[in-house]
């Protein structure tokens, strides 16, 4: 058996009074020194997922395994309570105690575990967040950041090895946001811990994980490298979210691809004839110079800029699309897209 930190087997739950599944037969494994993301749209399952991982929720079906011992399986009748399972959490709105510190509040599970040198610890902990100034604050006089940051240093203080988050930034603005997903991935790291992050942000979820797993209606519907879920999408679904332009409805053919009007011809290809959705990235997209049969005629439509770059928007028939350019182009200009079509996501459509 492999040393996973974290394994989930058919793990299932469902709400009473809820006809569906919130989380249906989901397989997990976190290895050591592994981050790993939930990524969903809301009610997707994510949040209970990590609370039965947690042990504030109890699985209807399955088995979860921490450092190798099981903690909950209906069928084995196990269950091991939150306070048993050394995990480290951290949740979206810090829950701090308001009448302690920020060292009293990193060094109240060490105090409750009688650690002798749990005030040297706590200052250690809250130095690793770049907190040691503000020990002595209490959280109203602490910013929403430094809140999360010292919740960061309660959740390290006991040296777990496995730490959970629940949407930890979502109630920080946006460039303090981008700062402490760094500084999590980071501490993370140099700590040598596991973990599990729930997040609705794709590029949060990107940046911060080894891998993640793509949920949709309680089901993973890919578990892989941030990379391979944004090239290689498995479904419709996993392009939609991790944010691929589309769907754009397409025809395959023997010669090639059909878009609207527009046949783009290829040499090779591996597709049947049928119908098709096909998603594609921006990046995959750029201005051609001249009308070669494998681009699409399109109609320039609006240009942002978002600094050292412009995104601009091109209609296709009656389809937007956007692609990143140096430099803007006049609204209303008739140009050619060249579209790398071995980075394009082709899902045939069922038969
Ligand atoms: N306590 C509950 N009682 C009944 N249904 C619930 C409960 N908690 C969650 N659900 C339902 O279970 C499904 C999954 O919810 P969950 O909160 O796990 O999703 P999520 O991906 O975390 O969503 P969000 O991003 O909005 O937090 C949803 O349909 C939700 O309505």
């Amino acid at each position: 058996m492999s040393a996973s930190i974290l394994r989930l087997e058919q793990v299932s739950k469902t709400y009473p009074q809820r006809a569906q599944a919130a989380v249906d037969h989901v397989n997990l494994d976190v290895q050591a020194q592994e981050i790993v993301a939930l990524l969903g749209p809301s009610g997707s399952g994510k949040t209970t997922l990590l609370r039965m991982i947690a042990g504030l929720e109890c699985a209807d079906q399955g088995r979860i395994w921490i450092n190798e011992q099981m903690v909950d399986s209906p069928a084995h009748k196990v269950w091991v309570a939150a306070e048993k399972r050394d995990l480290g959490m951290v949740f979206q709105d810090y829950a701090l105690w308001p009448h302690l510190s920020a060292l009293e509040n990193v060094a109240l599970v060490l105090r409750h575990r009688k650690w002798k040198n749990w005030r040297s610890q706590a200052q250690e902990m809250l130095a690793r967040v770049g907190l040691q100034e503000v020990a002595e604050q209490y959280p109203y006089q602490l910013s929403g950041g430094q809140q999360q940051r010292v919740a960061l240093a309660r959740a390290l203080a006991s040296q777990p090895q496995l730490l959970l988050f629940d949407e930890p930034l979502s109630n920080i603005d946006a460039v303090m946001r981008e700062e402490l997903r760094g500084l999590i991935a980071r501490v993370v790291r140099e700590a040598g811990l596991s973990a599990v992050y729930v997040t609705h942000d794709q590029s949060e979820a990107f940046f911060i994980a080894d891998r993640v797993a793509i949920l949709h209606r309680g089901n993973i519907l890919q578990l892989a490298t941030p990379e391979t879920c944004y090239e290689k999408s498995a479904t419709p679904e996993v392009a939609r979210f991790t944010g691929a332009q589309g769907p754009y409805a397409i025809k395959l053919h023997n010669k090639g691809i059909c878009w609207g009007e527009q046949l783009v011809l290829m040499q090779d290809h591996n597709w049947e004839a049928g119908t098709a959705q096909l998603f594609l990235r921006p990046d995959a997209l750029q201005l051609s110079e001249d009308a070669r049969p494998d681009c699409i005629p399109a109609t320039v439509q609006l240009c942002g800029y978002l600094g050292g770059i412009w995104c601009i928007e091109a209609k296709i028939g009656d389809e937007v699309t956007q692609f990143y350019h140096p430099v803007n182009l006049p609204i209303g200009a008739s140009i050619h897209l060249d579209i790398d079509w071995t980075r394009a996501l082709i899902y045939p459509d069922r038969k």
